[in-house]
């Protein structure tokens, strides 16, 4: 199967965030995240702002996914708050992080491998009426709905993520760059404020690429508020509004795309560093 997936149509794509939503306002406040004597985050602050694509680069083991896993409640903090829209979300667990708007996809995607990409997509949201044990009994006709609300909206976000030609297929059998736009699918699900994407383009060929980039843009369009790790300097630059940089657990330069790639201490970082 070719990756070239054509994109799903954005004009009339699902209802994620209507357009010109302006929530998701992320900030994070002197963020530590310790291993034994190693701080991996060290006192980290920085905002994406609502409706911005925030890039978040540097060097390897410069901390970047140990912060988003502290940002989506992965990891207590060992210090610090994180604040989604003026709400306190640093000591939640990763599901209360999801309800409160935040989602997030990993550097290697972890799709269900033997459930279809459609079931994949279709098993995310919780507190379904269905899950509720006696409801089945008590309240089947809701549960039928809800569950053909369910898929309905499954399959508007599958395509839009250009991934209906392979809703049917087993998620283990689709290639690496069409589990991460499952991965995106499924984030979507949730209709979050935040998505945090870790290395969205890291293994996807160029056509898949430019499928990620638009519909990141589009979802942008619609309010999304994006924050992303990434490696591939020509995606961070052409995408981001904003650029935190981080180097040995702390941010040592932020701004514009222009402006960080021209401060000294970034390119020391990244010349000192392993760059991937
Ligand atoms: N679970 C863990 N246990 C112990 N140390 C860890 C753990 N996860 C990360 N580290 C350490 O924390 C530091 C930051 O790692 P992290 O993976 O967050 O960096 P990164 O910027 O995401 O790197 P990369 O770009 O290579 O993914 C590194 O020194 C790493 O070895």
């Amino acid at each position: 199967m070719s990756e070239s997936l054509p994109p799903g149509d954005s004009a009339t794509g699902p209802s994620i965030r209507s357009e010109g939503a302006r929530r998701g306002r992320l900030e994070a406040a002197g963020v530590v995240k310790t291993f034994g004597a190693n701080r991996a985050v060290d006192g980290v602050s920085f905002t994406a702002e609502a409706g911005r694509i925030t890039g978040l680069i540097g060097p390897n083991g410069a901390g970047k996914t140990t912060l988003f896993n502290a940002i989506a409640g992965e990891y207590a903090l060992d210090g610090g708050s994180v604040q989604l829209d003026g709400t306190e979300i640093g000591s939640l667990p990763p599901y209360r992080v999801f309800s409160h708007g935040l989602a997030r996809t990993f550097q290697i995607p972890r799709p269900f491998a033997g459930m279809t990409v459609l079931e994949n997509v279709m098993f995310v949201p919780e507190r379904q009426a269905g899950e509720r044990f006696w409801n089945s009994w008590i309240r089947p006709g809701t549960v039928a709905r809800e569950e053909r609300q369910n898929r309905e909206r499954a399959r508007e976000i599958i395509e839009f993520c250009g991934l209906s030609p392979v809703e049917r297929q087993l998620a283990g059998s689709i290639s690496g760059g069409q589990q991460k736009l499952v991965e995106l699918a499924r984030a979507l699900m949730a209709d979050p404020k935040v998505l945090l994407l870790d290395e969205p383009g890291a293994g996807v060929n160029p056509a898949l690429l430019d499928t990620i980039v638009d519909r990141i843009v589009e979802l942008n369009k619609r309010g999304l508020t994006f924050l992303i790790i990434e490696h591939n300097m020509d995606f961070i630059m052409s995408l981001c509004d904003h650029i935190v940089v981080m180097a040995t657990g702390r941010v040592i330069a932020e701004g514009t795309p222009k402006e960080v790639i021209a401060q000294p201490q970034v390119i020391e970082a990244y010349l000192g560093g392993a760059v991937a």
